[in-house]
């Protein structure tokens, strides 16, 4: 794949014996990441899940902290707020903030993969404050205005 960035990580006290995040397979996009604590999800609920470490990011990425397709399908579990959004200068403990949209209670146990973690370059922008925009045929349509259907007509 890519060349990879460096991204600093600090093992805290509870996550001292837990596997760091690791890419599952060679191509992998997402590092997978484990809870530090084992907890039960009722349907309808969220947590704000440990992860056991801390990161320091390179100026200029972020990391996304992504659901993984596995627990959703099978068991409603996503990340409420997906992507997270773990900010460069942030220096607390990283947390996955799950989300139970299923119909049974969900059981994590402390070790068990719960989301990936996507590290992405940010563009940022300034923005210019200005009397007029420039035209475009869409105009101010959005929200469905192009329809519904892929056919023509
Ligand atoms: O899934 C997440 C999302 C955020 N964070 C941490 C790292 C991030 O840098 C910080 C702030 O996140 P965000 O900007 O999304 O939340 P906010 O509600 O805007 O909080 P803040 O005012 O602290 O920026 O919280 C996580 O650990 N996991
Ligand atoms: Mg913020």
């Amino acid at each position: 794949m890519t060349t990879a960035i460096r991204i600093a990580l600090k093992r805290l006290p509870h996550g001292s014996d837990l596997p760091l995040p690791a890419y599952a397979t060679a191509g992998a996009v997402g590092m997978d990441v484990v809870a530090a604590e084992a907890l039960t999800l009722a349907p309808g609920a969220r947590a704000a899940v440990a992860t056991g470490f801390a990161i320091a990011i390179p100026a200029g990425y972020e990391v996304q902290v992504r659901p993984r397709s596995g627990l959703a399908l099978k068991h409603g579990i996503t990340c409420l707020n997906t992507p997270g959004t773990i900010d460069e200068d942030y220096r607390g403990e990283v947390k996955v903030i799950l989300a139970n949209l299923g119909d049974e209670p969900f059981q994590i146990a402390r070790g068990d993969r719960i989301a990936q973690l996507v590290p992405a370059a940010v563009q940022r922008a300034d923005m210019i404050e200005v009397d007029a925009l420039d035209g475009t045929a869409r105009g101010s349509g959005g929200f469905g205005s192009t329809g519904t259907s892929g056919l023509a007509g």
